[in-house]
């Protein structure tokens, strides 16, 4: 049993300020099979997307991302809590290198591993924090916002699963979102803090990385069964109200 759907968002039932809403109920979006037959683009990642909203335009029209692409964001509490979120989305990769069903799904997951997150985002981190003047202990073990603990659980539950699909969706969500907030910045902002931030979840190389995550939740989607399938809807629903509820949090 998969114990997700409840997870510590504090005695509000709100993460970062956003509410929990009753008609959010999973019950109200139609099955996969039934909302196939008259979707537009009847693909896997678009009905657990579409199911996401109203979080999912908030996320990528927040305020505070639009802050990050126009160069006049306070980068300070979202990096130093963003670097404690980096270091579970790793250990979740890693288990996407060890869910994946094949070897030509492990490669990818093991390339953005090893190349990006643990040496240019890591790079970019170290020298962030930096020069936000963010002494040692906030760096490896700051207070934990709500939000932060809340999207690490999230993040542990789907790595502990070892379910490809559900380990596949966490990480979709992430990637996804941010290349739709990056993909919306009109020129590069000129402080390195706000323009490298941008160019990690933008360009070529992440559209494509996105694109492969969307690929997979979209081969491996359509074979699941109904319940499966409502499984990967739920933690991708909550993922995306934590990316809007992380943003939130940034703005302060
Ligand atoms: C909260 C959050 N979501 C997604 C990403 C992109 O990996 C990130 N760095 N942080």
């Amino acid at each position: 049993m998969i114990g997700f759907v409840e997870f510590q968002d504090g005695a509000q039932g709100t993460a970062g300020g956003t509410p929990r809403r009753a008609e959010d109920g999973q019950a109200a979006w139609p099955a996969f099979a039934v909302w196939r037959s008259t979707a537009a683009d009847p693909v896997f990642s678009e009905w657990l997307r579409s199911a996401a909203e109203p979080d999912w335009t908030a996320a990528v029209t927040h305020p505070f991302a639009a802050a990050i692409s126009g160069g006049t964001a306070d980068m300070r509490r979202y990096l130093i809590q963003d670097f404690q979120f980096v270091d579970t989305f790793t250990a979740l990769l890693g288990a996407a290198v060890a869910a994946a069903d094949r070897f030509e799904a492990r490669v990818p997951f093991g390339r953005f591993l090893g190349q990006t997150v643990t040496d240019t985002e890591r790079g970019y981190f170290h020298r962030a924090l930096e020069a936000l003047g963010v002494d040692a202990a906030d760096m490896t073990s700051p207070e934990l916002e709500p939000v932060t603990v809340s999207f690490r659980s999230l993040m542990d539950e789907a790595r502990s699963s070892q379910d490809y699909s559900l380990v596949l969706a966490v990480l979709c969500v992430a990637e996804w979102v941010y290349l739709g907030w990056a993909s919306r910045t009109v020129s590069p902002p000129e402080g390195f803090l706000h323009r490298e931030w941008v160019e990690l979840h933008s360009g070529p190389e992440f559209e494509a990385w996105v694109g492969f995550l969307r690929a997979e939740l979209d081969r491996v989607g359509p074979a699941l069964g109904e319940a499966a399938q409502r499984r990967v809807l739920t933690i991708f629903r909550e993922a995306v109200r934590l990316e809007r509820g992380f943003f939130d949090m940034a703005e302060g």
